[in-house]
């Protein structure tokens, strides 16, 4: 950014340079995005020794200012996470185009024939914390469905975007398509993430991935319309019926498989009428995780600490877990309708009338039966990669990739009709 320059003045110059591309884009064929994401990902690979230099700064910076173990684990790069970043782009390459697919059809009485076609949304901006893979995935799908992206990644990994940025638009300008398609925030001044949100009209969409400091931020200031991809307060409910051994890993699993991502379970729900929660909980604890609940539970005992009212809005991320016990599938209903946050909820039952209902009636992007929370993730999903997990109420909800960056236009194809 020039010291003249103030970060409006920059998103709107980029957003500028984004809608031309995005129009250039829109039109590329099929092979030609391919080639070009084939392209980037070789990029990625040769430039595997700046990117690592890049985020070894990144690292030495993040450690001096005290990142926490887990911030510097999703920070750190190494040659095997450069090599699954390329082969993740060269993986995008190879799915197909959304762009052109006749959603469906219909001809009405008149002969007019109508027809529903994918479209790219256009300009993207993303904003996202420090973690740089999702530079190079966000990138690849944005090009992938024919859309010019804005990325702003989070201020610890400004290092590591910067040169994975560098090589991917190498790559994506090497095979003709415009290099303004992918393009970087690099000041981390945050007030460029306002600019982004004020850009109405200029940038046609905002995904957010991130916590409760941009929650806010979000609901405040956007006006460009938001897919957010939000924080995960998520639940597993345990009814009376389930398999004890079930029970058992799915919540551990779901917990603790990996503590900080956005799938993890926050809460665990178990039923009353469950007879043995007691197990649950010690099953948690010998994975290494903190228990906070309601001691005064018979059902608990010293086996919890204290839970306060904060608890049940709490994502830890982390060994953490808050447990209560509910009235059946009534009560799992209420809370979750109270506290989650509408990213993942799942329950254990045996009973599938009960988890019929509970699929049907709780409200989040992902409702699970026998399953682990963890599952949130559009590989697990068999898309191929994601964004990240949608939690808002639009069209595109959970893991979001090529379909969800896509909007649709209606096609009429007549014969001179007119209407009466
Ligand atoms: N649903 C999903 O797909 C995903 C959700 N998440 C959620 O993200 C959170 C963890 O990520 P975390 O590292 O804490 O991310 P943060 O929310 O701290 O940061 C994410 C991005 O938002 C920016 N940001 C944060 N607050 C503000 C603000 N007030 N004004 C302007 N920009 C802001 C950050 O910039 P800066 O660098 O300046 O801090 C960064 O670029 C968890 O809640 C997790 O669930 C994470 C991944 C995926
Ligand atoms: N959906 C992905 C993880 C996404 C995620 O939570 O990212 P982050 O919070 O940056 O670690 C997965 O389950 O592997």
């Amino acid at each position: 950014m020039l010291d003249s320059q103030t970060p409006t003045a920059l998103i709107a110059a980029m957003a500028v340079h984004a809608r031309a591309a995005s129009r250039l884009l829109a039109r590329v064929p099929d092979v030609d995005k391919a080639r070009a994401l084939a392209m980037a990902a070789d990029a990625i690979r040769a430039a595997a020794a700046d990117i690592i230099a890049a985020n070894a700064a990144d690292v030495a910076r993040g450690e001096a200012n005290g990142l926490s173990g887990a911030m510097l684990d999703r920070l750190r790069l190494d040659e095997a996470r450069i090599a699954a970043m390329a082969d993740g782009i060269a993986a995008v390459a190879a799915l197909d185009d959304p762009v052109g697919q006749v959603i469906d059809t219909v001809t009405r009485p008149n002969g007019l024939a109508l027809s529903r076609v994918r479209v790219p949304i256009g300009v993207i901006g993303i904003i996202y914390e420090s973690r740089p893979n999702v530079t190079a995935d966000a990138a690849a799908l944005c090009v992938r469905s024919g859309n010019a992206v804005i990325l702003r990644g989070g201020s610890e990994a400004v290092e590591s975007n910067r040169a994975i940025h560098a090589a991917l638009v190498a790559g994506i300008a090497a095979a003709g398509l415009p290099a303004d398609a992918v393009q970087l925030v690099t000041t981390t001044d945050r007030a460029a993430v306002g600019a982004m949100l004020a850009a109405e009209g200029a940038i046609d969409l905002i995904i957010p991935r991130g916590g409760k400091s941009l929650v806010a931020r979000v609901q405040a200031e956007a006006r460009v319309p938001v897919l957010a991809h939000l924080d995960g307060i998520n639940h597993v409910f345990v009814h009376a019926s389930a398999d004890a051994a079930m029970a058992r890993d799915v919540v551990v699993n779901a917990k603790m498989r990996r503590t900080g991502v956005c799938g993890a379970l926050e809460t665990l729900l178990i039923d009353r009428g469950y007879p043995d929660p007691a197990a649950l909980v010690a099953a948690l604890k010998d994975a290494g995780c903190v228990v906070r609940g309601d001691p005064a539970e018979a059902a608990f005992g010293d086996l919890v600490e204290p839970a306060s009212e904060a608890d049940w809005d709490t994502e830890y991320l982390d060994a953490i877990c808050s447990v209560a016990l509910v009235d059946g599938v009534e009560g799992a209903l209420a809370h979750i309708a109270r506290h989650a946050s509408g990213h993942t909820d799942a329950i254990v039952a045996a009973d599938a009338d009960v988890a019929e209902r509970f699929l049907a009636e709780v409200d989040s992007a992902i409702v699970l039966w026998n399953a682990s929370t963890q599952f949130a993730d559009g590989g697990e999903f068999g898309l191929g990669a994601e964004i990240g997990i949608a939690t808002g109420r639009l069209h595109a909800r959970g893991p979001v990739a090529l379909e969800g960056l896509t909007t649709y236009k209606w096609l009429g194809r007549g014969t001179g009709q007119v209407r009466p």
